[in-house]
Formats: structure tokens, C-alpha cells, sequence
């Protein structure tokens, strides 16, 4: 393992920013830490940093126990949202910053920064200043100076948090290649579902400083273990065992107390009556051009979402008001008591 996290804790003043925190990272690997806004993802990758020292608990490095080690004992590259590249040096300088300070020979350095330049891509530019690259190449150039003294772990705070939504697609698939040509151990914060199953082979779904979920892109998606991972990672609609909708499929829990969970595209629409669907009518219909989405009444009021694809919508011409059958597929239940997370529908 890579990293190894025993049992960590952390409070500022009375408020518990992690509450006993376990978790393993692959040598190689590239992790998101995904999570909502103050569940604790920055406070653990700062303390994996050394930027910040837990309470209780223990960090491991490979075979060294960093617990109490300061950051540049670490050999840790670091890059922030905001990470402030030096206004008054050019690209190739910021790269050579570590480097220099390090007293690499200078030969060394020249070859390094030749090397780092093609591989964020930006050969040709390395006599620019930052202010006169675009906000993406200015963290590119971030990565690069991180990478420069070839750390043994990458830590990344929400790297592209602060740049425009094409770009910030851009710069994903540029990070995956990256990282299959460098390897090094990654770790990056986000609080965007999409970006961490883009992104990561491996994510970590933390909520109120505990972990709720670690598992690949596809477990988390398809298998999320409580009802807050699986609310917080795509669209979801949750409704009450006891409706008919779940009776007629078997799904329902006899007691009624369960919540049963169910994806807005796991849903068949179907125009015709029959014995497996249930009545709903069309509450209003969104085209975005590439899918559909439907809010669909059912008798008592509860609303539920549905996405269709293009063909299914064209196939089935539905309009506003309609009514139609419905059949949920791939239903979840949890107990009601679990907590979901503020997003989704
Ligand atoms: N130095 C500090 N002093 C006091 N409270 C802090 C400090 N650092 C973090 N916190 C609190 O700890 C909680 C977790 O913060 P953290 O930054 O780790 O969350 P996060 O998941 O990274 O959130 P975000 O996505 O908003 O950055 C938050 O409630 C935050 O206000």
C-alpha cells in the first residue's frame, strides 16, 4: 500500500471534521475523495500533506509512519484550486522552482523542465509568464511543478474547481492520460460526482467526516452501500415501500417502513394498460436535446423523475397531462432512518 490511514480523527475546536477515518490506497492508483461541501475531504488530504496533524490515529507512507513528520520530509507534490504559480516567473522557472531550491544540478534541471513541458503538453510556451496563459494551462503548469521533484504521492484540492465547464472536461481526460504515463500515486478532492467516475479508478465517498463508500466507479454506482452514496452519485427517486407501484413488482418491505430507491432511467413507460404497470400521469416534460426528462404523478401526489433516452421518447410520443403505465426497475430499499444526501432530484 501506498498510504495507509489508521484510524484518524480531527476536530477543530469542538467540531469533528473526521470521526475515525480508515482507508488504503494502492501504490499507482488514482483516487477521488468525493463528498459534499465540509464532509472532510480537504482535512484529509492536509493531513496526508502534513499540513495539519490528526488528534488520534496514525499516516503511513509506504513503510514509514509520517504521523508526525513536517510536509517536505514527506516527498509530497501538492496542487490547490487556487494554486498560485509565481506572477513574476516565467513556466519554465515555476517548474524549476523545487528543483533549484533543492540544488539539482542546473544541466538536470534544464533536462527536467524540457521533459515536465511535453508532458502537460505546453512545450513551445515555457518562456510565458502566467498571467499570459488561460486558466487551464496555468494548472497544468501547477501539476508540472508539483511533479517536478517526482514525489511519491500527488495530492490534488479540487485542481480544476475553478475554471469553466469545457475546459474542465478538457482537463480530465488530460489527467487520466497523465497519470497513465506517470503512475504516481494521486489523490484528488471534488465535490462533482461526474468528475470523480471520470476521473478516478478508485472513490471514496465521505459524508460528515466519515467514509460512507470505497469502490470503483461501477460499485459505487451500481452497489452503494447506504442511501446517501447512492443519493449523492446520480438522480435518484426515493418514494415509501407501501405503494402500489412496489406491491405489484414484489419490491415492497411487508411493514412498509423501508424507503425503496430507484434510478430516473431505471423506469419503463409503457402507453398501454397492463397488469404490471402502474397509472401515473405526465407532470411536465424537459427536452435537452440529447434526453428527456418527465415528472410523473401518481394517485395520492407523489412525483417521481423519469429520464428517457431520444428513441424511447420518440417511440412513445408522449405529451403533458398523459396518462401512462409505469413499472420501476432495479429498486433498492433502506431502512427510512438512513440520511440522503441534499442533491439529486
Ligand atoms: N482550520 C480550520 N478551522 C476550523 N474549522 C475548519 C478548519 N478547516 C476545516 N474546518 C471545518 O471542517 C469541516 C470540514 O472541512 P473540509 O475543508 O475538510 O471539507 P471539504 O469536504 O473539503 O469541503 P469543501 O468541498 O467545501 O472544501 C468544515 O465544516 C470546515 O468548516
Amino acid at each position: 500500500m501506498a498510504i495507509v490511514i489508521k484510524n484518524i480523527s480531527k476536530h477543530f475546536g469542538s467540531f469533528r471534521a473526521l470521526d475515525s477515518v480508515n482507508l488504503e490506497i494502492e501504490a499507482g492508483s488514482l483516487v477521488a475523495l468525493l463528498g459534499p461541501s465540509g464532509s472532510g475531504k480537504s482535512t484529509l488530504l492536509r493531513l496526508i500533506a502534513g499540513l495539519e496533524t490528526p488528534d488520534t490515529g496514525a499516516i503511513w507512507l509506504r513503510d514509514r509512519n509520517v504521523t508526525y513528520q513536517n510536509v517536505q520530509e514527506r516527498n509530497i507534490g501538492f496542487v490547490f484550486q487556487h494554486y498560485a504559480l509565481f506572477k513574476h516567473l516565467t513556466v519554465r522557472k515555476n517548474i524549476a522552482f523545487g528543483l533549484e531550491i533543492n540544488k539539482v544540478p542546473p544541466r538536470e534541471v534544464k533536462a527536467r523542465v524540457e521533459e515536465l513541458l511535453d508532458l502537460i503538453q505546453l512545450t513551445g510556451l515555457g518562456d510565458r509568464y502566467p498571467s499570459q496563459l488561460s486558466g487551464g494551462q496555468r494548472q497544468r503548469v501547477a501539476l508540472a511543478r508539483a511533479l517536478a521533484s517526482q514525489p511519491q504521492v500527488l495530492l490534488l484540492d479540487e485542481p480544476f474547481g475553478a475554471l469553466d465547464a469545457k475546459v474542465r472536461k478538457d482537463l480530465r481526460a488530460w489527467l487520466r492520460r497523465l497519470h497513465q504515463q506517470v503512475h504516481v500515486t494521486t489523490i484528488f478532492v471534488t465535490h462533482d460526482q461526474q468528475e470523480a467516475m471520470e476521473v478516478a479508478d478508485e472513490i471514496v465517498v465521505m459524508n460528515k467526516g466519515r467514509i460512507e463508500q470505497v469502490g470503483t466507479p461501477d460499485e459505487i454506482y451500481d452497489s452503494p452501500a447506504t442511501p446517501f452514496v447512492m443519493s449523492f452519485i446520480g438522480p435518484v427517486n426515493v418514494l415509501p415501500s407501501n405503494l402500489r407501484l412496489f406491491r405489484v413488482n414484489g419490491d415492497a418491505s411487508p411493514d412498509g417502513n423501508s424507503q425503496v430507491f430507484f434510478r430516473p432511467h431505471d423506469l419503463l413507460i409503457e402507453t398501454s394498460p397492463n397488469a404490471a404497470g402502474t397509472a401515473a400521469k405526465i407532470g411536465y416534460l424537459v427536452n435537452l436535446g440529447w434526453q428527456i426528462e418527465a415528472e410523473l404523478i401518481l394517485e395520492g401526489g407523489y412525483t417521481l423523475q423519469a429520464i428517457l433516452s431520444r428513441p424511447q421518447f420518440e417511440k412513445l410520443k408522449l405529451k403533458t397531462g398523459q396518462q401512462v403505465y409505469i413499472t420501476p426497475k432495479a429498486v433498492k430499499s433502506f431502512p427510512q432512518t438512513h440520511q440522503l444526501a441534499a442533491v439529486g432530484l
